[in-house]
């Protein structure tokens, strides 16, 4: 992962954190907190069919401006629903890192049978 990459996301975060005491009616973000976590579920279900639509949109026409327009919204608004639950980006960064050198295929063996 870059710098930057992660630089966008912690800042973002600090951004989300600090908008959870604002004013609905001056930030989109305090707005949704003020809605509620079905309302910020409700917006993750859209962003991730529109980001679905523009990935097949993008095997056929090879435009992927698009495809990374909608993942932006996506990832944004995931991170206002963990944000919301007191969670952030570290988290599942942590959580990612735990996997390295770990097989999907393995993990998948190893899980106890439901
Ligand atoms: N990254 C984003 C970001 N990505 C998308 N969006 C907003 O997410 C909304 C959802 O898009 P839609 O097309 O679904 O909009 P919509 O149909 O009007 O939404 P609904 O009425 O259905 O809720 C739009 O209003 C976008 O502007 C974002 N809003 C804010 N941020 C970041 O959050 C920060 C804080 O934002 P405010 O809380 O508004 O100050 C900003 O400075 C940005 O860094």
């Amino acid at each position: 992962m870059s710098e930057t990459t992660q630089d966008v996301l912690g800042e973002l975060a600090k951004v989300l954190e600090a908008r959870k005491g604002a004013s609905p009616d001056s930030s989109y973000v305090a707005s949704l907190h003020h809605k509620g976590l079905n309302k910020i579920l409700e917006k993750v279900g859209e962003e991730c069919t529109e980001m679905l639509l523009a990935a097949k949109d993008a095997q056929q026409t090879g435009e992927k401006d698009e495809l990374v327009y909608e993942t932006a919204d996506l990832w944004f608004h995931s991170l206002v629903a963990l944000s919301h639950l007191g969670l952030g980006p570290d988290d599942v960064l942590q959580e990612l890192a735990r996997r390295f050198d770990l097989s999907g295929l393995d993990e998948k063996a190893a899980r106890k049978p439901q």
